[in-house]
């Protein structure tokens, strides 16, 4: 691992327990200040990857590291997962409090803020994102470009210093795409962003790699 590596995974296996291998020696780092892009097919095993470097799911065997830290058990992911941000490709599973506000305050309260700060925090987030007026909204009524939007609030309202974002782009309008676009760009987290939208990711991405036969490649 070098200095410079935020993520560093190696040789890392996966398999569902329905005996379904996606994973079969990937190599992987995301070091400070780039936005990978992780490129594949559908089913190619993209999101499971992001899955295993947030410990949801147990892999096989091989290593990962993040933020210098060695991540095998749960109480080593635990320890790291506040500080990596993962946007799940379904909003659905992101969105779980009855409306905007408290689902963008979550996060900031979980790691310990006042409801104050939370609350400042999320409506800040909110109007970063071009969401201002959406606090008392219902979440589960939201359209699927405003529930993405939401969702990445969630995220970005943590301050997390990596970020996994799963097809952020997904159900989002031209306009909105644009400005999603300015905002990653401005954004100092380093980030690994699994999307099928080449037009983004000519606009955001520093850098790609490729998932395929559960191995990673240069794209
Ligand atoms: N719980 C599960 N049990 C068994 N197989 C699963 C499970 N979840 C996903 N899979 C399968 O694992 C493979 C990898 O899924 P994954 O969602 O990681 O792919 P992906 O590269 O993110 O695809 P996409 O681009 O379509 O989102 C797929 O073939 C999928 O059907």
């Amino acid at each position: 691992m070098s200095g410079d590596d935020l993520i560093t995974v190696k040789n890392l296996h996966f398999t569902f327990s329905s005996g379904r291998k996606v994973l079969n020696g990937v190599n992987l780092s995301l070091r400070t200040g780039e936005r990978l892009a992780l490129l594949g097919t559908n089913g190619a095993g993209k999101s499971s990857l992001l899955h295993c470097l947030m410990g949801l799911v147990p892999v096989e065997n091989g290593e990962i590291a993040i933020l210098e830290s060695r991540c095998e058990t749960e109480a080593e992911f635990r320890a790291v997962r506040g500080r990596v941000g993962l946007l799940f490709q379904d909003s659905d599973d992101q969105l779980f409090c009855p409306t905007v506000l408290e689902d963008v305050m979550f996060g900031p309260l979980n790691l310990g803020q006042s409801r104050e700060d939370a609350r400042k925090i999320a409506l800040q987030m909110l109007s970063d994102l071009g969401l201002d007026g959406f606090e008392n909204r219902i979440t589960y009524q939201l359209s699927g470009g405003e529930k993405r939007l939401v969702a990445l609030a969630t995220v970005l309202a943590m301050s997390p210093e990596i970020l996994l974002l799963d097809e952020p782009t997904n159900g989002l309008d031209a306009d909105v795409e644009k400005r999603l676009i300015e905002i990653l760009r401005s954004l100092p987290q380093a980030m690994l962003i699994i999307s099928h939208d080449r037009l983004f990711l000519d606009q955001v991405a520093t850098r790609s790699v490729r998932l395929q036969d559960g191995v990673i490649s240069q794209a």
